[in-house]
């Protein structure tokens, strides 16, 4: 992997992105003698990874100059990509905006795995974990597991071996990587999520996708570090549309209107998915009796009958028909057959999301993820059509972010949950007592609540609670985390599903 300086000028040149290079503290607009023929067989974000060779992009709200003049002094750095001028002795290319900068450079220096992966890249405020998982086990029927995927969880650039991810959508100078990465091992379709900050940060800017989904849209992530109002989120969110060949539509999805004018406003494949037959292309059909079962029909839409019939898989709730459909339509238009969807969504298991156990009274107990208003609401729903008994509702609201859930939860507990047990759920910085009272405050109908801040009482709790089959306890927000986040750092914990397992044993 390598890059020449005149192709770096190029590239910023052709995207109105070059201001000015510094090359011995004289300003140049063409690229000097002196210079031209460097090559950089390294591009980095962080200044302790670079050498002589290495191309380094300043960027962040958190970086100091003492970083690049350490990686200059120490590490012989000589070039160095930004937004503004530093008094050390390297050459500064200037832009006019750095995180497109990298992205644009990440592909020329990783030769543009792009092109050699079928992409499909799933956005939305809710189920995108989940549909990423159901394509991921389509399309390993399809690929013999030539898919790699990216998800907030894991990731796997073999299809096989899966590492933890550090972002739900990576820095693009580590996207571009991951992808060459995957080709590299062969893999032929790449599965993303792309979450509204990718969009915001440029980390996916000047990549085309081949599919974009679009599930679905509610307030989350406003906040002092991510969008400074829904308006913002949204319309980060909607960027995918233009980013993608071709776009698949939740008719049921808030604002379907504006997404649906917005898809149709440019000229590329526009499938549409719901659950009843108006203005869509396919629907899927529930019956109460068969929770873990789903029928596909075409919609009015058009005659779009490639998927028309019985499906089964192992997720309960009907959004995840929702997503089984998405990832379904997803997969279909990059290569699956009706018969591998039908497999790969039969196989589907996502750690966190939607696990069960029973107690030995006949109770049950949900684990799930559903950590902002709209899963909150739709997981405690799809509960309360499973169990006519009491719901015993386990949950906690993070510390220093995504503060407006905690008045968001307070509304769905006092609406839908019959008990409520408060503790903690990465309080961080934050008291998890003080959470616990903010969410309280906002329940709006009295409810019988009890604050436990040690997770594993509040479960043990919850299910002293539970007497027979028509109760449910619903564990929600940590899915399968096996930390808490407290004062900053990752401390560890059993996971809700295991303490549950343990407790159900006595
Ligand atoms: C707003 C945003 O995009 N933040 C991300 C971004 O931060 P940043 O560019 O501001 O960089 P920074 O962390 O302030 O650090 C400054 C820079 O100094 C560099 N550095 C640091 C130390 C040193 O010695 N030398 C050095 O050069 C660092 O490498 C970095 O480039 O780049 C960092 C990696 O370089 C990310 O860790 C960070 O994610 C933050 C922590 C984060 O949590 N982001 C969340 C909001 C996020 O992006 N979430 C979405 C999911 C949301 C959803 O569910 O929809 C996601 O895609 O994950
Ligand atoms: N289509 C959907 N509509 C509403 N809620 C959903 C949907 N799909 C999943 N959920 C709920 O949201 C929770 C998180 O699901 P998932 O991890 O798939 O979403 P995500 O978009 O990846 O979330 P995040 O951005 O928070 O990582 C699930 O545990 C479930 O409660």
């Amino acid at each position: 992997m390598r890059l020449n300086f005149n192709r770096v000028r190029e590239i910023l040149v052709k995207d109105n992105l070059f201001r000015e290079m510094i090359v011995e503290g004289k300003w140049f607009y063409e690229t000097p003698e002196t210079v031209a023929k460097r090559e950089f067989y390294n591009l980095s974000y962080d200044s302790r990874q670079t050498d002589k060779d290495t191309l380094f992009f300043v960027k962040g709200m958190n970086f100091k100059e003492e970083f690049l003049k350490k990686a200059v002094e120490e590490n012989g750095l000589e070039f160095y990509v930004s937004e503004v001028v530093y008094d050390v002795e390297a050459t500064a290319i200037i832009v006019s905006d750095v995180k497109k900068a990298m992205s644009l450079l990440a592909q020329a220096f990783y030769d543009f795995p792009q092109n050699d992966l079928k992409i499909i890249a799933f956005t939305g405020t809710k189920g995108k974990t989940t549909s990423a998982y159901f394509a991921k086990a389509i399309l390993d029927e399809t690929t013999k597991c030539k898919t790699a995927l990216l998800s907030t969880m894991n990731t796997t650039l073999d299809g096989v071996t899966f590492f933890k991810s550090q972002l739900t959508t990576p820095e693009s100078l580590d996207l571009f990587r991951m992808m060459n990465e995957a080709r590299e091992n062969g893999m032929t379709h790449l599965i993303m999520e792309v979450s509204s900050q990718a969009y915001k940060t440029s980390r996916v800017y000047g990549l085309l996708f081949d599919v974009g989904i679009f599930l679905n849209i509610s307030p989350d992530h406003i906040g002092p570090i991510e969008h400074p109002s829904f308006e913002d989120y949204f319309y980060c969110k909607r960027q995918i549309l233009s980013h993608s060949k071709a776009i698949v539509l939740n008719r049921e999805a808030d604002y379907f209107e504006l997404l649906k004018e917005e898809a149709l406003s440019q000229e590329k494949q526009v499938l549409i998915y719901g659950t009843s037959k108006e203005d869509v292309d396919v629907f899927v059909q529930t019956n109460k009796e068969k929770v873990f079962s789903f029928t596909l029909e075409n919609g009015e839409r058009s005659n779009f009958s490639e998927l028309n019939g019985e499906y089964s898989l192992r997720l309960s709730g009907d959004f995840n028909k929702g997503n089984a459909l998405a990832a379904s339509l997803a997969s279909l238009l990059v290569g699956a057959s009706k018969e591998e969807i039908k497999t790969g969504v039969a196989q589907t298991t996502v750690p966190g999301r939607m696990e069960t156990l029973e107690l030995a009274n006949g109770a049950t107990v949900y684990v799930d993820y559903a950590h902002n208003k709209i899963s909150l609401s739709s997981l405690l729903s799809e509960v309360r059509k499973q169990h006519t008994g009491k719901m015993i509702v386990v949950l906690g609201s993070p510390g220093n972010k995504g503060e407006s859930r905690r008045s968001d939860f307070g509304e769905v507990l006092s609406e839908q949950a019959d008990i409520v047990i408060l503790t903690a759920d990465d309080p961080n910085y934050e008291n998890p007592k003080t959470i616990a009272k903010e969410i309280q405050l906002a329940m709006k109908h009295p409810r019988e609540t009890h604050v436990e801040i040690d997770r594993e009482r509040a479960i043990a709790l919850a299910i002293s609670l539970a007497e027979n089959p028509e109760d449910a306890v619903v564990l929600a927000g940590k899915g399968a985390d096996l930390y808490q986040i407290v004062e900053g750092k990752r401390v560890e914990y059993l996971g809700d599903f295991e303490v549950a397992r343990r407790m159900s044993e006595g």
